[in-house]
């Protein structure tokens, strides 16, 4: 059969239709399950994720916030709509537009409590059931945390770790993570997080088997205003990519 100019013309488009769509990586989220282990049906679906994504609250928690004086920060810098949660052991005098929480994170129970005035924070009354709520919802998790100083270095350091421990399990349960899909994908890179701790070659080990792997980046800067006698130092991990265990 000798092709038309019409089919000739319909065959070259379907080929480019079709090469596209090899190469869309929303198409090829449809094939596999997004990082929520979402699979959607269409495109449509990722084109209101990013319409809702500059709508919905950015959420950042810190820890350790008392005074608050990065909560002050943080609430400068986030827009209005974004959520703010501060936790600390010690009281916290309240700050406008920052949800305080007081408590030991070391504790289960007041992380279990965080977790459920984020999610109150995120849905409030919408009537989203919770099993189809997203959990991983956290943009930021920043955490200062620091036991007071005993002159027991053994022990400062031990706590020091205990610390740095928790808050990454929290982060690592409840930052967004990246979208497993191509380079330049214009959607969210996943959350991050900041934490302090103190310098101590198993914080070497930390950085580099458990953080490392589950973020797209970490640096250690050590910001001019530290002392440079002190031993504090800040890991700064971006771009939460999950599990690695999972991956
Ligand atoms: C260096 S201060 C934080 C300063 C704060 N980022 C600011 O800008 O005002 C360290 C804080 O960690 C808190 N902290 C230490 N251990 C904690 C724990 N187990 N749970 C919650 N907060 C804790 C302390 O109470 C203290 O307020």
């Amino acid at each position: 059969m000798r092709a038309t100019l019409v089919t000739l013309k319909k065959s070259a488009s379907s080929t480019r239709w079709l090469a596209r769509q090899a190469n869309d990586p929303y198409v090829k989220g449809r094939i596999g399950a997004d990082a929520g282990g979402v699979t959607y049906r269409s495109r449509s679906s990722f084109k209101l994720i990013s319409l809702l994504d500059k709508r919905f609250p950015k959420v950042i928690v810190d820890l350790g916030a008392a005074p608050g004086g990065w909560s002050q920060v943080i609430r400068r810098k986030a827009r209005p709509q974004d959520l703010v949660f501060a936790l600390d052991i010690l009281d916290m005098e309240p700050l406008k537009g920052v949800e305080v929480l007081k408590g030991d994170f070391l504790e289960q129970a007041i992380q279990k409590r965080l977790r459920a005035r984020i999610m109150e924070g995120i849905y409030g009354g919408a009537l989203v059931h919770p099993d189809h709520r997203d959990h991983r919802m956290v943009d930021l998790v920043l955490s200062d945390m620091m036991g007071p100083m005993t002159g027991n270095k053994l022990a400062d350091v031990r706590t020091s770790l205990d610390l740095v421990e928790a808050a990454s399990a929290f982060a690592f349960a409840n930052l967004k993570e990246a979208p497993r899909v191509g380079k330049g994908d214009p959607r969210s890179t996943g959350g991050h997080l900041v934490i302090k701790f103190f310098m101590h070659p198993d914080m070497v080990e930390f950085q580099k088997q458990v953080l490392e792997p589950r973020f797209r980046k970490v640096a250690v800067p050590k910001p001019k205003e530290s002392r440079k006698e002190s031993s504090e130092a800040y890991f700064v991990c971006l771009g939460y990519k999950g599990d690695p265990n999972r991956l």
